[in-house]
């Protein structure tokens, strides 16, 4: 596949990986998977017709749960580059986030049918605080925009 290293997800400790979004471990999921590349991530999915807003597009809230599980992810994955934590080396990710506020831009229609890409970027870290910027879009095209706040587990 196009990546070596596993999915962000895919280091959640097994009894935290059952989120709906993006947990390896619940088989009714979404199980999305977030990879690090350089200095930002992605993530793809294909939604299933089930998820149909207006026909031919995308429900909101899938487009919403797809980037909340995204940015968790990030978020753990950009807390660990800047502690200097090699997550090739981890079999589990010894950061842990989850979302404390989501902002969702629809900026066109999100087309069914196609190959979304997910992309995060981090915008700053400030004690737990965790903040990224996202995209969401098909053939190239940004059909919404994230923003979160991801906040660092405490042990
Ligand atoms: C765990 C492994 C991965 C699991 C799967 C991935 C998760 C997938 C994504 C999800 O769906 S997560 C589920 C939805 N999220 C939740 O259910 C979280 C519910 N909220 C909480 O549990 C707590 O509010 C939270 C842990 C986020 C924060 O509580 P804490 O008591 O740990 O911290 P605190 O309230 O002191 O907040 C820390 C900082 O964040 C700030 N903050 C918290 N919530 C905020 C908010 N909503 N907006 C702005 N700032 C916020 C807060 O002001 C503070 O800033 P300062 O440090 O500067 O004082």
């Amino acid at each position: 596949m196009h990546h070596k290293r596993k999915a962000i997800q895919d280091l959640y400790p097994d009894e935290l990986a059952h989120c709906y979004g993006c947990g390896k471990n619940n088989p009714d999921g979404h199980q999305l998977k977030t990879y690090l590349m350089g200095d930002e991530t992605i993530a793809h999915f294909t939604p299933d017709e089930k998820f149909t807003a207006i026909p031919g597009s995308v429900y909101g809230g899938l487009v919403a749960s797809l980037l909340d599980c995204h940015g968790t992810g990030s978020a753990a994955a950009f807390a660990c580059l800047a502690e200097n934590i090699d997550l090739e080396n981890v079999a589990i990710i010894p950061i842990r986030c989850v979302t404390a506020s989501l902002k969702v831009d629809f900026k066109v229609p999100t087309p069914m049918g196609k190959k979304l890409e997910l992309k995060g970027k981090l915008r700053s870290i400030e004690g737990r605080k965790i903040l990224v910027d996202m995209t969401l879009s098909a053939e190239g095209i940004v059909c919404a925009t994230g923003e979160i706040l991801a906040i660092k587990l405490k042990d």
